[in-house]
Order: structure tokens, then C-alpha cells, then sequence
């Protein structure tokens, strides 16, 4: 199975998987802001806007190759606004992160990249060609998916991500979930405006590297301290090893232009 090793890691993938190497709206992408293919500033981007009430039910799971929080069924989690002409339904939020903290992050910013990245992934759920998260991924709609990128960055401890930073010494095993005890406030997790954001079309980030997926991806990073970090690299991969590094690096832009929200 693909991983993030050397013997199963990203140049492996076109293996099992061709669009790895043949895809021409791959992610993630190394977001430029100046020069020749930067991101170009689009006054007619709005605010994201997101309705997330507090997720009352919810597994947290270590697949082996990232921890992903996936509220049950019922979860009414909405997004809408930005580049997006749909409203879009909450599937589940993960995280990618390298074993220091000059690595980690999937997207990034004139080549730098931060020590991790948040991902909360959506459906389109008002498309009349699916109606499920399933379907979406597998309906080559190019914009059947949107995910919200967050880079983390090493400050303060984030008091909001706690409850989720301190379930992974319970997860530390490959293919062991919790059910997430209590309720989540993911909004508290986010910044209060969400008007700074690169946008662009591109695609799931590992395998079936699907390329359906609007990117949103925020300039301001959220703070995590350095407990917090470490938390995520002892999580294993089922290899009795540590995730190192769970993240892709950048795939070429083609004939794709990225949009700011910003100057
Ligand atoms: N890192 S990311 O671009 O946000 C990303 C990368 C991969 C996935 N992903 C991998 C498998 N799936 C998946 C799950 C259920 C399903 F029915 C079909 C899928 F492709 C999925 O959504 C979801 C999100
Ligand atoms: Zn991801």
C-alpha cells in the first residue's frame, strides 16, 4: 500500500496510481506571490464562510498515514461563500506534519513550509449527480470536493486544539480509533475572519489523487506549541515507526492560475 516512505512514498504512487505523474491539476502546489506564475489578487472574492456547530459525535482515527477526526453521519457542518457558487456539507478534518518544524506543511508559500497543515474536507451537497461524499469523489466533477487548508505554525498552545492534540497518545497506533469524547468546537480552532485565502483548482493529495477538489488555502497560519507538535510525531504508521512526514510535495502548476483574496 502507498505510504510516505521511501519504498512507497509520493514518487511511487503513479504506480497504482497514474494521475500521480500524468495529472495536470495535481496538489499540493508551492503557493508563489511574486513573479511571472504568482497568485493573482481577485477583488471579487468574498469571505469563506463556514457554520460549524460543536460536533457532538465524532471518531478520531490514526489510518496509518495521518489522524482524521470524522463526525458521525448527521453532522450538519456547512460551508459556502469565497470562490465557491455551492453550499458544501463537512466530511471530516486531518493534518500533515514533518518530524521538525522546518517541514510538514503540503502547500507552500515561495517554497517555505510550515511544520504542519490542517485540512477540513467537503462535499458539494446541492450537485445533482451525487449525494454523498463517496459519490463526489468518484464523479470526476471538478469541483466536487473543497478543502480548507490551515497552516500550523510553532507559538502559543492552542487551547481550542487541545482536545484533539491530547487524543493522540490514543491513537498512537495504526488503525486504532477513539470515539471523540465530549463535543468539538471546530470554529474556535479557526481564525475569526476567513478573507485571506489562495484558491485554486487541484486535487486530493495522496491516493486516488482525485482531481475534483476546489483549494482554499488561508495566509494566516494557527499557533500550536511545541508540546503540541511533538504529539502528532508519535504517532505511528503502522510500521512500529513514527508518521515521518506525511506530506506530498508540490506538483506543477501547468496551465492553472492561482486567485488571492488579498493584495
Ligand atoms: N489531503 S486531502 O487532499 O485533503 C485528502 C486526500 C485524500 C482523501 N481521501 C482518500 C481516500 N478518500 C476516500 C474516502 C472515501 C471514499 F469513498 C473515497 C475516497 F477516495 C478520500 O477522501 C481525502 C482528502
Ligand atoms: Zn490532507
Amino acid at each position: 500500500p502507498w505510504g510516505y516512505s521511501k519504498e512507497n512514498g509520493p514518487a511511487t504512487w503513479h504506480k497504482d496510481c497514474p494521475i500521480a505523474n500524468t495529472g495536470v491539476r495535481q496538489s499540493p502546489i508551492d503557493l508563489i506571490t511574486t513573479g511571472q506564475t504568482c497568485a493573482k489578487y481577485d477583488s471579487n472574492l468574498k469571505p469563506v464562510i463556514v457554520s460549524y456547530p460543536a460536533f457532538s459525535e465524532a471518531t478520531f482515527l490514526n489510518n496509518g498515514h495521518s489522524v482524521q477526526f470524522q463526525p458521525s453521519a448527521g453532522n450538519l457542518s456547512e460551508l459556502s461563500g469565497g470562490p465557491l457558487t455551492k453550499k458544501y456539507k463537512f466530511e471530516q478534518f486531518h493534518f500533515h506534519w514533518g518530524n521538525n518544524d522546518s517541514e510538514g506543511s503540503e502547500h507552500r508559500v515561495n517554497g517555505k513550509m510550515y511544520p504542519a497543515e490542517l485540512h477540513l474536507v467537503h462535499w458539494n451537497s446541492e450537485s445533482p449527480n451525487f449525494s454523498s461524499f463517496q459519490e463526489a469523489v468518484g464523479s470526476n466533477d471538478p469541483h466536487a470536493l473543497c478543502v480548507l487548508g490551515f497552516f500550523l505554525k510553532v507559538g502559543a498552545e492552542n487551547a481550542s486544539l487541545k482536545p484533539i492534540t491530547d487524543l493522540l497518545s490514543k491513537v498512537k497506533n495504526a488503525g486504532s480509533s477513539v470515539s471523540f469524547p465530549g463535543k468539538f468546537d471546530l470554529k474556535a480552532v479557526l481564525p475569526e475572519t476567513l478573507t485571506d485565502y489562495y484558491t485554486y483548482d487541484g486535487s486530493l493529495t495522496t491516493p486516488p489523487l482525485a482531481e475534483c477538489v476546489k483549494w482554499i488555502v488561508f495566509k494566516e497560519p494557527i499557533e500550536v506549541s511545541t508540546a503540541q507538535m511533538e504529539a502528532f510525531r508519535a504517532v505511528d504508521d503502522g510500521h512500529g515507526k513514527p508518521i515521518t512526514g506525511n506530506y506530498r510535495p508540490p506538483c506543477p502548476l501547468h496551465t492553472r492560475t492561482v486567485a488571492a483574496s488579498f493584495k
